[in-house]
Order: C-alpha cells, then structure tokens, then sequence
C-alpha cells in the first residue's frame, strides 16, 4: 500500500513538474511574441506611432517629443501623447530611464509650456542650423525650473551649497543681500526730476539733429521758388539725417504738393508745413505708453534689452527713477551675468532711487536670475519689475537663444509686459539689423533710442518705426540720472526744426 501510494505520489510530482516547464516554456514564448506584436500592431496605426515604436531607443523618444513640444499648438499634439499609454509597458521596464528618465515624467510639463514656446521658436528659426539643437537643451531646463521654482540652473547651485552643509544659508544668498541693503541707502535717496515735459525741457539735447534736418531743410525752402537741384538738396539732407529712403521720399512728395498748391508763402508757413509732415510720418497714433503698471495679480515686467554698450542698464536705471518717481515700487533683476560691473552699476542706480535689486553670481544663469527677480517681486508685491539683459552680439545664434530663453522662463512666472529694445541712435542702419533680430527672437513692444544727444542722425526714429513696425516709446538724451525723455512726436519735431 504504502509502496504504491509513494509511487503515486512521484508520479504525480514528476508529472507536475513536467507540466509546470512546459507551461513555463509557453508563458515565455507568448511573451516573447507579444513584444514583437505590439510593434507590429502600433506601425500599421499611423506614421506617427511608428516614431513612437522607435522611442524605445533613444533618437526616437526625443524625436518624438520634441515634435510634440514644438508642435504646441494645442489639441492636434495632445491625441499624438494619448497612443502612448499602450507602448507604456515597454518603457517602464527600462527604455525611458535608460536614455532619459526626464522626458517620460516631464512629457506632460512641456505640453502646457509648449504654447508659448512653439511661438517663440518659429520665430527663432532664423538661425536655423545650429538652433535646434539649443532648443532642446534649455527646454527641459527650463520646464524644470518653474515647477519647482528652482529655476533652470538655479537647482544646481543651490544644491551644491546646502552639501557643504554647514555656513551659509543656501539658495537665497545671491538675491537677499542685495535687497537687503535697501534701508541703508534710503537717506542718500536722489531728488528725482519732474517727468513730465522732459522732452521739451531737453530739446537743446536735439541741437545736432535740428542742424542736420531743420535748420537745412527749412533754409532751402525759405529760399523761394525751388528748381529741381534744391529738391534734391532737400532729398539728400533728409537721408542723411537717416530718415531712410521711403520717409524721405513721402516727405518731398508731400512738401511739393505742398508748396504746387500754393499754401507756403512764408517761412513760418514752411516750418508748420514741415512740422505737420513730419509729425504724420512719426505715426502720432501709436501707442507709446510703457506698460509698467501693476496687475491685479502681481507686478508688471519689462524686459531690456539690445546689444552691448547701447545704454540698456543706463536707461533701466534712468525708468526706475522715473517709476519711483510716479509714486511706484520698482524691483530691478540684474540678469546681465557676463559683467559684473553692470550688476554694480544697477544696484548703484537702485540704491540711489531706494529700489531693490536681485543679482545672481557672475556667469549665473541670467534666465534664473530672471526668474528669482521676478519672484522676489511678486513676493515684496512690487509694482514693477526691470529686467536688464547682457549685451549680446546680434549676429550669435546662441546667444539670441539664451535671451528667448529668458523671456521664456520668466512667463512661466507671470507675463512679460514690454521688451524694450535699446538701440543706439549713433550707429544708424546697424541698429535696424539688430532690431530686426532681436525682434525675431523676443518680439518687441517698444523701443528706446538713446544718445540722441551725441548725433545729428535723428532722424532714425522715422526709419525705425518705419521699417520695424514697433514704436519708439522712450530716448535718452544725455548720460545724466533724469536725461531719459518720453517719446513725443510733436516735441520732438518741434526740437527739430
Ligand atoms: N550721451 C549719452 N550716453 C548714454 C546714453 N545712454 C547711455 N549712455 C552711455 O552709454 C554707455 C554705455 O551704457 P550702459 O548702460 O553701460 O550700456 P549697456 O548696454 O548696459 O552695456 P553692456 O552692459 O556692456 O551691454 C555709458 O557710458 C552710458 O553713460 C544717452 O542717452 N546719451
């Protein structure tokens, strides 16, 4: 009995462990099977989805989102993410944290952000070679930064200085030193000029360019009847002066029509005639308010920016004393991390008119930098906030991209409410050239031209509004604190002429 039950039983247990490595055997193929099947049954879906196959290996993955984050544009892109859920179980095994763990989390992040992005970078594309691939770079980075408001690079400093653990507080130390020098500068604060009439009250600034265009041209039309020869004077003094060849042209039109109908008989009458004239071809309409009031919700933001040299931190200093002097709370962000002394400069002009400044290391991020002097405005509950940008050669892909990067990092914080774009009255057409790019990569709001004071070729301000499109809201006159003038078409014709 016992000998057969025992038999029975190895029987029964050899059966079952033959059964258990057959079923096993079937278990692994079907496994086997079924990983070559979805592949099979995602290509036939769509082109698209085949990409997606690819994603387990690595040029796949970023291909595929990177054309879903520069595709933003809303509900198209966001069905493309949905077929995802079924490769799902191939990446969590290993594919996705192998190549790059960041883009299988971070995927959603990037949809919401790409709106914004997908519109800066068509207009980035100027550089097209080479920019592609900055794009992908700051993207994480700087997705990565508002969630968790450490800011695109931000998170690396302060992670280091926490694990040399015992000094020094870590992140905030760059920004809050300098803020909290405030109280001691308070009593040196500067009496601020009056601002308004500064324009008129700095005409004489203009004496060069009302040589070069007024005093000309209202001689050549005093001087009686006009032969062709003057008319061309006429032409000439105009386009030296930089008015450009299309202002200058309506302008002769519209004086010999002018002066065919008989209506300038004095020099008085040719003055009102030119002043008229030229005031039309300023645009008078345009809005040229500089959108630095406050929102319900938080501060207003005004990016500055241009080339190196042109004036940007002076004329952010110089709007700060005109802010506080309208009565409103200015926090300055020193994003210009390539000169140190630019940082000094800001903070001196801050100083000097009580408002704060945020300042990162030097060689910092400046869209963190950005990104911090924005938050300790809205934190302070500032009014406004004053961004100064490095100067940067127009002509540098990466470079331009490094300040769409800026725009881009401070509106995942709140809106960017006027990029103003300094530009040097002195150089003539270069500045048009730099205009014209950096307005493909931040799209301007205004412009603000300065050392009006050191030339006579004021007559850039009709070829850049012109040409670009965008108005000139403010000039600097002069090297002085208050030597920044509103632009007003009238006062500045009537400086002219
Ligand atoms: N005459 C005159 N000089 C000006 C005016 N605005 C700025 N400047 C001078 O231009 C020089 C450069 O000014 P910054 O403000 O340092 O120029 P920036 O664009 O910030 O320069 P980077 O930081 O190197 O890019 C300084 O000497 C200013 O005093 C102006 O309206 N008229």
């Amino acid at each position: 009995m016992s000998t057969e039950v025992l038999i029975g039983i190895v029987v029964g247990v050899v059966a079952l462990i033959i059964l258990i490595g057959v079923v096993g055997y079937v278990v692994n193929r079907k496994r086997q099977i079924s990983i070559t099947d979805k592949p099979a049954q995602m290509e036939p879906t769509d082109g698209t989805v085949r990409e997606v196959d690819r994603s387990g290996g690595y040029k796949a993955g970023s291909g595929f989102n990177f054309s879903q984050g520069g595709g933003g544009s809303a509900t198209i892109d966001k069905p493309k993410p949905e077929p995802k859920p079924e490769p799902e179980p191939k990446p969590e095994p290993k594919p996705e944290p192998a190549p790059t763990s960041d883009p299988g989390p971070v995927a959603p992040t990037p949809e919401v952000e790409t709106g914004p992005d997908v519109e800066t970078e068509p207009e980035v594309e100027t550089g097209p070679e080479v920019e592609t691939e900055p794009k992908v770079e700051t993207e994480p980075k700087v997705e990565a930064g508002p969630d968790v408001e450490t800011g695109p690079k931000v998170e690396t400093e302060p992670t280091p200085e926490p694990e040399s653990e015992p000094d020094v507080v870590p992140e905030p130390a760059v920004p809050e030193p300098a803020v909290e020098q405030k109280p001691e500068p308070e009593p040196q604060l500067d009496e601020i000029e009056p601002t308004a009439g500064r324009l008129s009250r700095l005409r004489g600034r203009l004496s060069r360019s009302q040589g070069a265009i007024g005093a000309s041209v209202l001689g050549l039309l005093g001087a009686g009847d006009l032969d062709e020869d003057s008319w061309e004077e006429i032409e000439d003094t105009l386009v030296m002066a930089d008015l450009g060849t299309a202002a200058t042209s309506t302008v002769v039109e519209r004086l010999r029509e002018e002066l065919a109908a008989g209506k300038v008989r004095t020099a008085d009458d040719a003055r009102a005639a030119l002043k008229r004239i030229l005031v039309e071809q300023l645009h008078p309409d345009l809005d040229r308010s500089v959108r630095a009031l406050p929102h319900a919700n938080g501060p207003a933001v005004v990016l500055v920016v241009g080339v190196n040299g042109v004036g940007k931190t002076t004329t952010t200093g110089k709007l700060a004393r005109v802010l506080v002097a309208d009565g409103r709370r200015v926090t300055l962000g020193a994003a210009d991390t390539f000169r140190a002394a630019a940082a000094d400069q800001l903070q001196t002009w801050g100083e000097r008119v009580g408002a704060g400044i945020v300042r990162g290391k030097e060689g910092a991020d400046p869209a963190s930098v950005a990104f911090d002097a924005v938050s300790t405005g809205i934190d302070d509950g500032v009014d406004v906030v004053l961004i100064d940008t490095a100067g940067r050669l127009h002509t540098k892909a990466g470079l331009m991209d490094e300040l769409g990067k800026v725009k881009r990092v401070v509106e995942k914080k709140v809106e960017v409410d006027e990029v103003l774009l300094v530009l040097d009255a002195t150089v003539g057409q270069n500045g048009l050239m730099q205009a014209k790019v950096f307005g493909e990569v931040v799209s301007l709001t205004g412009v603000v031209l300065t050392k009006l004071d050191g030339t006579a070729k004021g007559g850039i301000v009709f070829r850049i509004q012109e040409e670009l499109g965008v108005p000139v809201k403010l000039v600097g006159l002069g090297e002085g604190a208050d030597d920044l003038a509103p632009f007003e078409p009238e006062a500045f014709v009537d400086a002219l002429l």
